[in-house]
């Protein structure tokens, strides 16, 4: 979805322009830009205290994971449980979301937890400790926070169930997937074919950040998996 809604138009089929006059395709709202896929490159690290700035968005998301060394098909290691969801717009992305105006970072995310995940928050709540990376991005004007919450495989399986019932399940979220995270014999199908999907924002640089600084995947694994993708120039961090 990127670039403005006209241009858009004018390169859509007479089928789907005629679908998008009667409401079913078209800008939701005006921060539906922020949304769109953006490279590593168009990232620049900030601290989490980072000051907002006029005419930005501010997000917050999170990774719910528990490590898992069980063995997939009898050859692969999980190395953890890990949740991202299928949004309503097509991208892969974590649960979480835009901070509203007045409202602290943490408390939102939680907030957005709730809705997205029906995340039990007298249980399992994001901290300040769970913090992982926050990134400014000047294209799109968003500042992104990024958090990693890590539970039981027993709790993970849990939240996991009980996010089917959530407020958002079948409107904003679409359906709560795991991530592969081994990579199969033919060195593509897995963790490398799932990198080549197309994420929301920075949500692809956030996964791998996340994977390393928790050391659920090794890096030299992590750098495996993206020579082997088809889509994607190696990420530098
Ligand atoms: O998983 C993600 N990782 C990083 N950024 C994301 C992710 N999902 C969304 N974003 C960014 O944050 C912005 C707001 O996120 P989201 O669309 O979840 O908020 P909302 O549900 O409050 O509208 C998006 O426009 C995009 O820039």
């Amino acid at each position: 979805m990127a670039g403005d809604g006209a241009t858009q138009v004018e390169h859509m089929s007479e089928e789907v322009k005629g679908e998008s006059q009667d409401n079913t395709w078209g800008w939701l709202e005006s921060t539906a830009h922020a949304a769109d896929f953006c490279p590593t490159e168009d990232h620049a690290v900030v601290p989490h205290d980072t000051p907002m700035k006029e005419g930005y968005l501010l997000a917050a998301h999170c990774m719910i994971y528990a490590l898992d060394d069980s063995v997939v098909f009898n050859l692969y290691c999980r190395r953890a449980a890990v949740l991202m969801h299928m949004r309503f717009d097509g991208y892969l992305g974590f649960p979480g979301g835009l901070v509203d105006t007045g409202e602290e970072i943490i408390p939102a995310l939680n907030r957005e937890l709730h809705e997205e995940m029906n995340l039990d928050l007298t249980r399992f709540q994001v901290k300040h400790e769970d913090h992982v990376i926050s990134h400014e991005n000047a294209k799109n004007r968003v500042i992104c926070h990024f958090y990693a919450l890590c539970v039981s495989l027993a709790e993970f399986e849990e939240i996991e169930r009980a996010a089917l019932a959530s407020k958002e399940h079948g409107h904003e979220v679409l359906g709560h997937i795991r991530v592969p995270l081994y990579v199969m014999g033919d060195g593509y199908r897995g963790f490398p074919t799932f990198l080549d999907n197309n994420f929301c924002g920075n949500a692809r640089s956030q996964l791998l950040t996340s994977l390393k600084q928790r050391n659920i995947l090794p890096e030299s694994i992590i750098n495996a998996a993206l020579a082997a993708t088809k889509k994607y120039v190696p990420a530098s961090s």
